[in-house]
Parts: C-alpha cells; structure tokens; sequence
C-alpha cells in the first residue's frame, strides 16, 4: 500500500570507489579510468593530471597492494576460480560452479572468486557450504557491484593489475569455468605467467570440454600450426568436464597442497 506522507524508496543502486560508496551517482568513472585515462601533456591546462595527479596515485596504488596481502595474509593452499559474471542460479553452468566450489572446499583448497555475480557467486556458495575459506576479490566497475554473500573474506579493488596479483600469488592452481572476456583475460594471463615462467607451479584447468574445446583446436592450429607457441604450451591447458576430475588435476600437480605434514587437511 502507498504511503504518500513517506519520501519514495530510493534508488539503491551503488557504485564504489575503493571502500567508499556512492549512491545516487550515475557517473561510469572508475579510478582504473582516471590511472588509463590519455591526457595531453601539451594542454597547459591538464599538465597537472600528469605531473602531479599520476606520482600520487602510486601512493594509492601502493595503499591497495598493502591491504590485499593484509586480507590474504591467512590464506594457506588456495585455487582461484575464474568464470562468467552472468550465470544465473538454476542453471547448469551454476550447478557446476557450486559443485567445484564444494569439492575444492572437501579437498582443502580455499576458493578465491572475484567476489561478484554468477559463477564466482555459486564458487563461493560451494566453498562456504563445506566450511573451507571462502575469498572474494571484488572489482571497482562503472555499474551496481556487491560482493557475494558467500565470500567470508572479501576486498573491494580499484584497480584490476593490484587484484589480478592477488589471485595468482595466493592460489596453487586456476580453474576457468566458462565465460567472457573477463574469463578470458584471467585465464591468458596466467597461461603468459607459466609460459614465461613467472610462477611454476600453476596448473590451469577448463572445466568444459564442449565449450572450451574449440578454443583449443584453434590455439593448436594457428598458434601452435604457424610457431607462435612451443609444443608444450598447449600442454599447459587441462580440459576436463567435471568438477572432480578438475580438483585430481589441482591436487596431481601439488599433493601435498591443502594438507599439514600428517597428511591432514589444513583448514
Ligand atoms: C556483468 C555482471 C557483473 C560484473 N561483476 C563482476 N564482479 C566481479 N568480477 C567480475 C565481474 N565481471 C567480471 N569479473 C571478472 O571477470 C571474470 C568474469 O568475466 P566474464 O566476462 O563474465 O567472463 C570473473 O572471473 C571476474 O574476476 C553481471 O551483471
């Protein structure tokens, strides 16, 4: 019923800037845009956006660093889950997700998401259901972003370089469901840090063989097939169906991973 002596229910919607939240404020800025943001340094008037504005940032930047190796400092054997923000629940793709995240949860693992929607939410879901650690590394974006309520540690970026840090020094393995671009951008960035040998101890897995399979017919044709890629490199890539078979992989690669030197899971 409508109470017309009460102002109208507001507009919830949120954005953040870091830990500050904005309400009622359509602005699409985000502080990674303003740190990318091209400025002519022959315009007089913007030389300080350059000069000045740039150098403190670092200060910023640097605050964000400290803060997520504070969050993550109790982390101990962890595999970061990557996968589509727009999975709903109900669906098969978040059955998955959830049961990934549970079966990392009984193997040991804490599960670190991007905090948000979809299958980092039904990760979460699946890892807080088992009483393993449940992490969530959420990212600053120019629309309504909330951290799930399955993450029980959990840290708003601004800038996506500090996050992606975080999921790669403080896992033991990736796991890509299906997605995005987002996925997408996760899961070669750490193909690049193996194949580069900036982390050597990282298997990658795709859970989906239907919908990652292609990809790989297509990395072996033309990147491998015209030498942009070594032979091995292909062989970084584990495509798998389940979440079980995902989670042998993880502990194949690392089996000591999740467990105190009596063999015991450690969370
Ligand atoms: C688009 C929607 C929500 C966006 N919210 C996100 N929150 C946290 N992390 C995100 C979000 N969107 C993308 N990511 C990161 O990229 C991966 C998923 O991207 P994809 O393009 O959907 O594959 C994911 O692993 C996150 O790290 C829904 O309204």
């Amino acid at each position: 019923m409508s109470q017309p002596d009460l102002p109208p229910t507001p507009d919830t919607s949120t954005n953040y800037a870091g830990p500050i939240m904005f309400r009622r404020d359509p602005s699409e800025e985000t502080t990674d845009r303003h740190l990318l943001a091209w400025v002519d340094p022959r315009d007089p008037g913007l030389r300080v956006d350059r000069t000045v504005r740039d150098s403190w940032r670092v200060l910023r930047i640097q605050s964000e660093f400290v803060a997520g190796f504070d969050a993550m400092s109790d982390v101990a054997e962890a595999v970061t889950v990557f996968g589509s923000a727009r999975i709903k629940p109900g669906t098969e793709a978040y059955r998955l997700a959830v049961r990934l995240g549970q079966a990392l949860g009984e193997a040991g693992y804490a599960v670190i998401t991007g905090g948000g929607p979809g299958a980092m939410e039904a990760a979460n879901r699946g890892a807080y259901d088992t009483g393993a650690q449940s992490i969530g590394l959420n990212i600053e974006l120019p629309f309504e972003q909330h951290i799930n309520p399955w993450v029980d540690v959990g840290m708003n970026f601004r800038y996506f370089f500090v996050r992606k840090t975080m999921f790669v020094k403080y896992a033991q393995a990736f796991v890509c469901l299906p997605g995005g671009f987002g996925t997408l951008d996760e899961l070669f960035e750490a193909l690049t840090l193996v194949q580069t040998k900036k982390v050597g101890r990282f298997p990658i897995v795709l859970v989906g063989r239907d919908y990652w399979g292609g990809l790989i017919d297509w990395l072996r044709e033309r990147l491998l097939g015209e030498g942009m890629i070594s032979d091995g490199d292909i062989d970084l890539l584990h495509l798998v169906d389940t979440a079980e078979e995902a989670v042998e992989i993880v502990k194949s690669a690392c089996p000591t991973c999740g467990k105190d030197d009596d063999g015991r899971l450690t969370r």
